[in-house]
């Protein structure tokens, strides 16, 4: 159909709105000589010049597809009609899944839904994706039903942007694989798998301004099966964890759960020779100033205790969460997955060693070199915690080693060097702590005989 066809008198369209985005409206004359005449809902006209027909509103959908379960059987698919229909499901029938083909769309709810029982899956057990409701178990169903008919690996794709939903709905999607496929083994994976999740939040989520519980890095797990598609092993990769925020967090923002959830057991007396005692009180650090790396690294008179890799963000507490509580959830779930206490003592110890090296204060030396002070509590501790001697750590924060042919020299860094290389090094040994532990989880994971497919999640 030509232009002049579409756009007649009593054609409904979309017009682009500062405050509502898209406003409906309806054309009061034929479109003629570039106006678009029309009237909006709440009866207000207007006559929109156009230049040419590329400019013309986009068209509404006739109403009888209004609240469609797959976008692409909507008339028109643009903007205007992905949101409408998006909310109109949404709102109006508590929808918050929409299919786009074979896309899931989801919008995230804030709130809990009564639609991820064992009841549910069972529902989508054996349908194909059409057949139900859109869900993100249909999607588990669908790629699982594809590898038994097809013999063939699958993955899924979660995107979207922060605080969308992506890590609650590929936890999900792995919920779905553990119920229908139960391990025939008395590994018991899914249960490994699902209890590596307090880990990764632990070590890999923090509070941001979207999101109170942010995957700061990207995962994709593969889900290992035997030839009868039983559950048999798994297995994870990271990607980018976000290093910056060890060291720096933007107002409103917090560090790893893991140090405030170190910080709240020890309030309660635990691990004390971690000395993570007083500065642990958030609200007191929450009062520093927002300060830069920089000057921060000579914390103010009276915040010597505290913790300046914590306190940046001055946002210490998250509403509904208990760190101290979450602390036992992670101590526990390092237990399921073979990392023993042992192993979790050294962890703590150099986590906490992270938090006592961001106390240090370096200072101006002579001339264009950096120092600190003999009487550093937070030095002592750092070389305590990380087993280096006191005097190599003074000397490397504040020097660095030139090699030149077949000499080595020293040379001492300016303040400004000393403290981002300082921060380099918490960095550094942060990302070095989250792959070893990643790399304990998968041991766990691994299955004993060669997998025959997988199914791979990847949350981005
Ligand atoms: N399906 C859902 N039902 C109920 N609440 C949800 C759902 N999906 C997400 N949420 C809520 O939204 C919050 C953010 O979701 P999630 O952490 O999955 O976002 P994300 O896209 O992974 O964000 P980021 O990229 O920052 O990690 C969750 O903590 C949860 O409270």
């Amino acid at each position: 159909m030509s232009v002049r066809e579409l756009y007649v008198k009593g054609a409904r369209v979309w017009i682009p709105d500062p405050d509502q985005v898209w406003r409906c409206a309806e054309l009061t004359k034929d479109y003629k000589n570039n106006i678009v005449a029309v009237v909006y809902d709440d009866a207000q006209t207007e006559d929109l010049v156009v230049k040419n027909d590329e400019e013309l509103p986009p068209l509404r959908n006739p109403d009888i597809l209004i609240g469609e379960n797959d976008l692409t059987s909507l008339s028109y698919l643009h903007e205007p009609a992905v949101l409408y229909n998006l909310q109109v499901r949404f709102c109006n029938q508590n929808a918050i899944y929409t299919y786009c083909g074979i896309v899931l769309v989801a919008i995230n709810p804030y709130d809990e839904m009564p639609i991820y029982g064992p009841d549910t899956i069972s529902a989508y057990r054996g349908h194909s994706m059409g057949d139900l409701d859109p869900h993100i178990f249909a999607v588990a169903e669908e790629a699982f039903t594809q590898m038994e008919r097809e013999n063939k690996d699958q993955s899924i794709i979660v995107s979207g942007e922060s605080g969308a939903g992506k890590t609650v709905s590929a936890k999900y999607a792995m919920r779905y694989f553990a119920t229908i496929s139960g391990s025939d083994s008395e590994t018991q994976i899914e249960k490994k798998i699902l209890a590596s999740n307090p880990i990764m939040e632990a070590i890999g989520n923090a509070k941001t301004t979207r999101n109170d519980n942010s995957s700061r890095f990207g995962k994709y797990i593969e889900l290992d099966f035997t030839p009868s598609y039983s559950i048999m092993g798994a297995n994870m990769r990271t990607y980018l964890l976000e290093k910056s925020r060890v060291v720096f967090q933007a107002p409103d923002e917090r560090n790893y759960h893991i140090f405030y959830q170190l910080c709240s057991a020890a309030e309660q007396g635990k691990l004390p020779h971690l000395k993570l005692r007083k500065p642990m009180r958030f609200h007191y650090l929450n009062q520093g100033l927002q300060e830069g790396p920089m000057v921060a690294s000579k914390p103010r008179k009276g915040h010597q205790d505290n913790f300046h890799y914590l306190k940046q963000g001055s946002s210490p507490h998250i509403d509904g969460v208990d760190d101290a509580e979450d602390f036992i959830e992670t101590c526990k779930a390092f237990s399921l997955l073979g990392i023993n206490e042992g192993m979790q003592e050294q962890i703590f110890r150099i986590l906490a060693g992270i938090l006592h090296l961001g106390n240090v204060v370096l200072e101006e030396g002579n001339g264009d070199s950096s120092a600190i002070s003999t009487g550093d509590k937070s030095l002592k501790t750092v070389s305590e915690l990380l087993g280096i001697d006191l005097e190599d750590i003074r000397k490397w924060l504040c020097n660095r080693k030139i090699v030149s042919g077949r000499e080595v020299f020293t040379k001492p860094m300016t303040l400004t060097e000393a403290v981002f290389s300082r921060d380099a090094l918490s960095k550094h040994i942060y990302a070095k702590l989250f792959d070893w532990i990643v790399t304990q989880i998968n041991k766990c994971f691994a299955a004993k005989a060669k997998p025959y497919r997988f199914i791979g999640v990847l949350d981005i």
